[in-house]
């Protein structure tokens, strides 16, 4: 019989077997690294049932550019800053073979993967498990595959053959589909263009990342993510049909279903629109769960600025005299503040809080 790799994280992280190399192993139990302390923990009695009221806005984006669904936006970001869109231009069938995509990159063979790893240049593609394996004091049941979409040439160059195709065929409809998203969001806040400069420390660096979340023994012990915010300035998100993904309430105790929804797509809004509309925008908590007896897999696009824009309050925030919440930061300093230390819900917009 199996037991635990002696050095999980060097089995883990440095033999690139990642958790689901540790899955395919069948143990009975989930090795102690992964336990999330007791109060850390989802159980049912923090879950608002499904059929209740409250549940994240569906939006229809066929009409985008009706004053009444850009009002429906303009409501679900500011009080839920989380919504799901359906009919945003994205043929299904490129969603499809990006899944397809997405789980023949995790089958590869692991000396596969571990090439990949060691031959990337980690700006452009990271192969990775859990979030900050050195930096955490639990690990996250969940292996990633982060793709920068950087220039055709670098592409080709370095994402895997495996899923090359499908992912930038994604991006690119995703890239048209974002850019009218963030005019709605930016002109609720009084911004009428979006002119070049603002449309770098929007949109200017987007990263398509692979979740992949094995099938766990034990799920109730561990997290796929734990609860944070996202850094970016909004988060697409694509997720397969397994379901998983949770977002804190407004009462701050209990937690709410993200269910997956056929074609749709999952908007979040992350830490840099929140500060750019001083608070008007939600960045809100989320977390991941694993599942006992099935693969998950999930592709989020963090829409971020470029490393060296400046993020503050807009001046359209604070023409009516509005004192500024946020100070001036750097994005770059933002991210690496970000990733040096484990998901921790909130915490990181405190650095830019004035
Ligand atoms: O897998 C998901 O549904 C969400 C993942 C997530 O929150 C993240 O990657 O930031
Ligand atoms: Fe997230």
């Amino acid at each position: 019989m199996s037991t635990t790799p002696t050095n999980l994280i060097d089995f883990l992280v440095n033999q690139a077997n990642g958790v689901k190399g540790l899955a395919d192993l069948n143990l009975p139990n989930v090795p102690p690294q992964y336990f999330q302390p007791i109060q850390a923990r989802l159980n049912k009695s923090k879950i608002i049932p499904q059929d209740s009221e409250q549940s994240i806005p569906i939006i229809d984006f066929t009409n985008w550019d009706d004053p009444e669904v850009q009002d429906s936006i303009f409501s679900a970001a500011t009080n839920w800053g989380f919504f799901q869109i359906v009919n945003h231009g994205i043929p299904i069938n490129l969603l499809d073979d990006l899944k397809a995509s997405v789980h023949r990159f995790f089958e590869l063979p692991v000396k596969v993967k571990k090439s990949v790893k060691e031959n990337s240049p980690p700006e452009v593609v990271r192969l990775g498990t859990s979030f900050s394996p050195h930096a955490e004091s639990v690990l996250e049941w969940k292996d990633y595959l982060q793709l920068v979409y950087a220039s055709v040439e670098t592409i080709h160059s370095y994402w895997p053959a495996v899923c090359k195709d499908e992912a930038l065929e994604y991006m690119k409809h995703a890239e048209a589909f974002i850019r009218k998203l963030l005019k709605v969001l930016l002109k609720k806040l009084n911004v009428n263009e979006l002119d070049k400069e603002r449309e770098q420390t929007l949109m200017g660096a987007m990263i398509l990342s692979f979740n992949y979340y094995p099938a766990c023994p034990e799920p109730e012990l561990v997290a796929g993510v734990c609860p944070h915010s996202d850094i970016s300035s909004i988060t697409v998100l694509l997720q397969d049909g397994i379901g998983g993904l949770y977002v804190r309430d407004k009462d701050g105790n209990s937690w709410i279903n993200v269910p997956p929804v056929n074609g749709a797509l999952v908007i979040n809004i992350g830490d840099v629109l929140q500060i750019m509309s001083n608070g008007r925008y939600k960045s809100i908590e989320h977390r991941v769960v694993a599942n006992r007896n099935k693969t998950r897999i999930s592709m989020p696009i963090f829409v971020n600025p470029t490393p060296d824009s400046v993020i503050g309050p807009l001046p359209e925030m604070l023409e009516n005299g509005d004192e500024p919440q946020y100070k001036q930061v750097v994005f770059s300093d933002y991210f690496k503040y970000f990733f040096s230390k484990g998901h921790d819900g909130k915490k990181t917009i405190e650095f830019a809080k004035i």
